[in-house]
């Protein structure tokens, strides 16, 4: 299984147990939190990604951003956000910097 397909799988897990019972579901049980309990998640992943990047191993540093990136399909999949228009919009940047690229050569 690729990258993109074990989030794709991920990203469907999160749908299917949004809804479901909090005592038995981690991501059920951040949806009845609410989106305030979630977006805050994502910025205390999203600060010990940076603590091990300045002080931690490899290691240390692969699981907090495997937390941050778990969390941060929990807060997407909670605004209705798909995986895919992320990556729509990484994929239009690619295509303006490739522009910008081009035309940087050129001159
Ligand atoms: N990838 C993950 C994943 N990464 C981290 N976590 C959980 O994230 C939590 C983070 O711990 P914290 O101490 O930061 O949070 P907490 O203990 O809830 O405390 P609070 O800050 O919320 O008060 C832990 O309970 C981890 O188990 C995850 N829980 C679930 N998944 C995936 O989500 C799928 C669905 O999980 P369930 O919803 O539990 O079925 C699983 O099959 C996994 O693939």
């Amino acid at each position: 299984m690729d990258d993109a397909q074990i989030l794709a799988r991920l990203e469907a897990v999160i749908a299917e147990r949004r809804a479901g019972d909090p005592s038995a579901s981690y991501v059920a049980k951040l949806n009845a939190r609410g989106i305030g309990k979630i977006a805050q998640k994502v910025g205390e992943e999203a600060t010990e990604v940076v603590i091990a990047a300045l002080s931690g191993d490899k290691a240390e540093l692969v699981g907090e951003a495997a937390d941050l990136v778990f969390h941060l399909l929990v807060l997407l999949s909670a605004k209705g956000v798909a995986l895919a228009d992320v990556t729509a919009e990484l994929q239009r940047r690619e295509g303006v910097s490739g522009i910008a690229e081009k035309a940087s050569r050129s001159s």
